[in-house]
C-alpha cells in the first residue's frame, strides 16, 4: 500500500482546486483507496485534495507586511465588493506564495482590471433566490468586509443542488488582461462545477442510524417491535411491566386474502396518482442541475378515496375485517416493503451515479436501508414521492376510521367517544395539511437527500399507518371519558401546534419560493455564500426547527385523550421525539456542511435547536 506523506492533524497548505493559490488547511484524515486527503480550511470548509495539491508550511516563503489570505475565502477592501469572489482570486494586498510566482503577471493585471462575477444560481422553484432580502440595518450579510467573516464555498454534494457558478463581467477593456483573467476563471468554475456535481460515496465515519450494524438492528428490530405494540395493546391490560406476548407464528399471521386487499388498495392509488388532474411542479434541481417533474394531485386522491370509502360503507362493506385482522394487514404490508425494497436496491445498481442517493455509501447493507438511488422512477411515476403521501398517509385516515367504527360496534355505542373523535379530527387534520401543501415535501430532508430504500418504504407503507393509528387502536379495547373542559385544553394544545408547524413551513416553502416575496419582507435574514439566505426571525429565530416544535406539540395533543392510564398511547410522542431530534442533528449537520461560517452565525442568532430555552 502507497505510504502518505502528511499525517491527520497537521497544519499544512493546500492548493484550492483550479487555481494556484495554497491556503493554510489541516489534514482531516487519508483515504489509501482514492489517495486523497480530506482537509479543512480555516472557514470550515472541507475538500479533498491529492497529495500532490498539498505542501508543508515550510515550503512557503513569507512575505513580511502583507496581511494574509488563510482560506479559500477573500477578506475585501472598499473596493473589493466589484470585485471577483472566486475562490482562486487572491485578495488584494494578499501575500503570494514561492510556489505561486508564476502568477505574477496575472495578479499584477488584476490589480488594473476590475472584474465582477456574480453567481448563477439553479433556482430552486424557479425562482430567483440570489437576491438580498430584508433592511439592511436589520440584517447582516456574511459577504460584506468583515473581521472574521469568510467566504465558504461549499464543494460537498449536499449543497449541489444550489450550485454556483461564475459568470465573468469585465467593466473595463483590457482585452489581453482580460483575456488571461477569464481563461483562469472558466477553468476555475469548470472545476467547481464538475467538482460540485460529482457523487462521491460517503465513507464509513460518516455512516448515520449506527452505521451498518445500526441499520441491520433497525430492519429487523423494527418489524418485531411493531408486532409486539399491537399485540401488547390488544391485550387487557395493556401494561408494559406485563410480561410480552408471545409472537405468532409468521404463517399463522400470514393471508393471502389479506395481502390481496393490501394490493388492491394500492392498486387504488396507483391510479389515482395517474390521473392527469392537478398542477405539474418542478423540484429542487439535482446534482447534474436537471429538475423532475411532480404532479400535485394527492388532495385529490384524498377526496376520491373518501368517495370510493363512503361508497363502499353505504353498499355495506365489512371495515370490521381491517380491524379483525390487523396484524395481518401489517405483515401484508411488511412483506410488500420488504418485496420492494429489494426491487430498488436491485434497480439502483443499474443507476447512473448522478441518479445515486447522496446519503449512499457503496456499502450493500447500509445502501439497502437508507436507499441507493434518489429519485427512482418508472417512467415519470416516482415511487418514492408516491410512498410518501399515498398509500400509507391516506391509509393512516382509513385505519383511523376503522377504530372509530370497531368502537362503536365493540363497545356497543351509538356514537363514537369523544376521545376517537378527537383522535380521528387530530389526525385528520394533519393528513389533509399534508396533502393540501403536497409541494412543501419536496423540500424535505427525504425527497432531497435520503434514497428510496427499506427505511422510507417501511416509514411510508408500514410504520405510517400501523403505529401513527396506534392511539385510535387503543382506545378500541381501552376506553377513556373525556370531559369536554380537558377536550378543550387538548383542542387549544393541537391548535397551537398547528399553528407553529403549518406556520413554521409555510414561512420556510414561501421563502425558498421567492425569497422576494414582498410577505416575507419583514423578516430579518443571513445571507449565505451559497446564495441562499437563512431566515432569522419570524418562526425560524424562534429556533431553529420551529416545524418540529409544533408536530410534537401536536403529537402530546393525539396522545392526551387515551388518559393517563397506560403509557403506551405516549409511545408515539416519545418515539417521534427521537426521531426529531435525531432528524434534527442530521439536518443540522448537513446544514453545517452546506452553509458553514453562515450556519454557524445562525446558530449563534437562534441558540436553541426545538424547544425554546431547553434544547
Ligand atoms: N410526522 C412525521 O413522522 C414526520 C414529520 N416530519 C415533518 O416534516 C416537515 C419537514 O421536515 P424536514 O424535512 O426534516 O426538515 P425541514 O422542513 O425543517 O427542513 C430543513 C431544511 O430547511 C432549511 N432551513 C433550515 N433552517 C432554515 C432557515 N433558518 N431559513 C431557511 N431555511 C432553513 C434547510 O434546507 P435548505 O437551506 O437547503 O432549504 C434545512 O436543511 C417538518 O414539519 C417535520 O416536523 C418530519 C419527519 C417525520
Ligand atoms: C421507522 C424508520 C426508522 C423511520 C421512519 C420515518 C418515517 C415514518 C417518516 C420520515 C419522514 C416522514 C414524513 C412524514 C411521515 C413520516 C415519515 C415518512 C410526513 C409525510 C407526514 C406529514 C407531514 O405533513 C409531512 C411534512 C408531509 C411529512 C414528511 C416527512
Amino acid at each position: 500500500m502507497p505510504s502518505r506523506k502528511f499525517a491527520d492533524g497537521e497544519v499544512v497548505r493546500g492548493r484550492w482546486p483550479g487555481s494556484s493559490l495554497y491556503y493554510e488547511v489541516e489534514i482531516l484524515s487519508h483515504d489509501s483507496t482514492s489517495q486523497l486527503y480530506t482537509v479543512k480550511y480555516k472557514d470550515g470548509t472541507e475538500l479533498e485534495l491529492k497529495e500532490n495539491d498539498i505542501k508543508p508550511l515550510t515550503s512557503f516563503r513569507q512575505r513580511k507586511g502583507g496581511s494574509t489570505s488563510s482560506s479559500p475565502s477573500r477578506r475585501r477592501g472598499s473596493r473589493s465588493r466589484s470585485r471577483s469572489r472566486s475562490p482562486g482570486r487572491p485578495p488584494k494586498n494578499a501575500r503570494r506564495s514561492a510556489s505561486a510566482s508564476h502568477q505574477a503577471n496575472i495578479k499584477e493585471a488584476r490589480r488594473e482590471v476590475e472584474v465582477k462575477l456574480t453567481p448563477l444560481i439553479l433556482k430552486p422553484f424557479g425562482n430567483s433566490i440570489s437576491r438580498y432580502n430584508g433592511e439592511p440595518e436589520h440584517t447582516e450579510r456574511n459577504d460584506v468586509p468583515h473581521k472574521n467573516t469568510q467566504e465558504k464555498f461549499n464543494l460537498s454534494q449536499e449543497s449541489s443542488y444550489i450550485s454556483t457558478q461564475y459568470s465573468l463581467r469585465p467593466r473595463r477593456e483590457e482585452v489581453k488582461l482580460k483575456e488571461i483573467d477569464s481563461k483562469e476563471e472558466k477553468f476555475i468554475a469548470k472545476e467547481l462545477a464538475v467538482r460540485t456535481f460529482e457523487v462521491t460515496p460517503i465513507r464509513a465515519k460518516d455512516l448515520e442510524f449506527g452505521g451498518v450494524p445500526g441499520v441491520f438492528l433497525i430492519m429487523f428490530g423494527l418489524p418485531v417491535f411493531l408486532f409486539l405494540l399491537l399485540l401488547i395493546c390488544k391485550q387487557k391490560d395493556p401494561s408494559l411491566l406485563n410480561f410480552p406476548p408471545p409472537l405468532p407464528a409468521l404463517y399463522e399471521l400470514w393471508e393471502t386474502r389479506v395481502f390481496g386487499v393490501y394490493l388492491l388498495w394500492f392498486l387504488i392509488q396507483v391510479l389515482f396518482y395517474l390521473l392527469p388532474i392537478g398542477k405539474v411542479v418542478e423540484g429542487t434541481p439535482l446534482i447534474d442541475g436537471r429538475r423532475l417533474k411532480y404532479r400535485l394531485n394527492g388532495f385529490y386522491a384524498f377526496i376520491l378515496t373518501s368517495a370510493v370509502i363512503g361508497a363502499s360503507l353505504f353498499q355495506g362493506v365489512e371495515f370490521h375485517y381491517v380491524y379483525s385482522h390487523f396484524l395481518q394487514f401489517a405483515l401484508g404490508a411488511t412483506v410488500f416493503c420488504v418485496v420492494l425494497s429489494v426491487y430498488l436496491y436491485m434497480r439502483s445498481l443499474k443507476a447512473p451515479r448522478n441518479d445515486l442517493s447522496p446519503a449512499s455509501s457503496g456499502n450493500a447493507v447500509y445502501d439497502f436501508f437508507i436507499g441507493r438511488e434518489l429519485n427512482p422512477r418508472i417512467g415519470t411515476f416516482d415511487l418514492k414521492y408516491f410512498c410518501e403521501l399515498r398509500p400509507g398517509l391516506i391509509g393512516w385516515v382509513v385505519i383511523n376510521l376503522v377504530m372509530l367504527l370497531a368502537e362503536m360496534k365493540i363497545q356497543d355505542r351509538a356514537v363514537p367517544s369523544l376521545a376517537m373523535i378527537l383522535v380521528n379530527s387530530f389526525q385528520l387534520l394533519y393528513v389533509v395539511d399534508a396533502l393540501w401543501n403536497e409541494e412543501a415535501l419536496l423540500t424535505t430532508m427525504d425527497i432531497i437527500h435520503d434514497g428510496f430504500g427499506f427505511m422510507l418504504a417501511f416509514g411510508d407503507l408500514v410504520w405510517v399507518p400501523f403505529i401513527y393509528s396506534f392511539q385510535a387502536f387503543y382506545l378500541v379495547s381501552h376506553p377513556n371519558e373525556v370531559s369536554w373542559p380537558m377536550a378543550s385544553l387538548i383542542i387549544v394544545l393541537k391548535l397551537c401546534g398547528y399553528v407553529i408547524f403549518r406556520g413554521a413551513n409555510s414561512q420556510k416553502n414561501a421563502f425558498r419560493k421567492n425569497p422576494s416575496d414582498p410577505k416575507l419582507a419583514h423578516l430579518k435574514t443571513i445571507h449565505t455564500s451559497t446564495g441562499k439566505n437563512l431566515l432569522v426571525s419570524g418562526w425560524w429565530g424562534f429556533v431553529r426547527h420551529p416545524n418540529y416544535l409544533g408536530d410534537l406539540i401536536m403529537a402530546l395533543a393525539w396522545s392526551l385523550p387515551c388518559g393517563f392510564n397506560h403509557i403506551l398511547p405516549y409511545f408515539y410522542v416519545i418515539y417521534f421525539t427521537m426521531l426529531l431530534v435525531h432528524r434534527e442533528a442530521r439536518d443540522e449537520y448537513h446544514c453545517k456542511k452546506k452553509y458553514g461560517v453562515a450556519w454557524e452565525k445562525y446558530c449563534q442568532r437562534v441558540p436553541y435547536r426545538i424547544f425554546p430555552y431547553i434544547y
